[in-house]
């Protein structure tokens, strides 16, 4: 293990998150806030460790991050093994995201897409079904942003990367920055 080179890594990822990301990590608070106060939802997905993203920025949305106040509707999609599990034995598993963004989203909600490739099939089926309802998309991705990159309409993409883990490390510095700022818009 090169710890120098990781350390490079992970310093030129923290760099272009606070260099580049920020104005985005902004818009993106501000779009959340405004669904959350309009009664809609964030959905979230991903694969391996992006599937904990997803989890772990569900929970700070439900319960809290930094202040104790009202839940938000926050929902991570990798949590029902009932579901996953039936859809991906009857249909296939790129299906297991995009099946409940058709049966649980609505018109106003957003969907979140963790993705260090950005060639998740199961969260680019997401994202396309999320069009198709009117589902705003924000996509965590990596590298070039893969095929996931031009279905984001929001897009926060650590290019100066193609390691998953360095890259995860970046999307969960974003997750943590919009959750601080949508508590101070949900809040204030
Ligand atoms: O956590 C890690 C590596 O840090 C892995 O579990 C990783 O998330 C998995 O290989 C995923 O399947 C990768 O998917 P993606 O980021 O390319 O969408
Ligand atoms: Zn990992």
């Amino acid at each position: 293990m090169d710890v120098a080179k990781i350390q490079a890594e992970s310093r030129a990822v923290s760099d272009q998150v606070f260099r580049e990301l920020i104005p985005v990590v902004e818009d993106i608070a501000v779009l959340m806030a405004d669904c959350l106060k309009a009664g809609g939802k964030v959905m979230a997905c991903g694969n391996g460790g992006s599937s904990a993203d997803a989890q772990h920025f569900a929970g700070e949305l439900v319960n809290r991050f930094l202040m104790n106040r009202r839940p938000y509707a926050g929902l991570a999609l990798n949590t029902d093994a009932s579901v996953m599990t039936s859809i991906s034995n009857d249909f296939s598993y790129e299906e297991i995201y995009s099946k409940q963004v058709e049966g649980l989203g609505r018109s106003g909600d957003i969907l979140v897409g963790f993705s260090t490739s950005g060639n998740s099939g199961n969260v680019l089926k997401a994202f396309e079904a999320a069009k198709e309802l009117g589902i705003k998309t924000v996509g965590f991705l990596g590298g070039s942003g893969g095929k996931i990159f031009p279905l984001s309409d929001y897009a926060l993409l650590i290019s100066c990367s193609s390691h998953t883990p360095r890259i995860q490390e970046g999307h969960e510095l974003m997750m943590h920055l919009i959750c601080e700022r949508v508590e101070e818009l949900m809040e204030s």
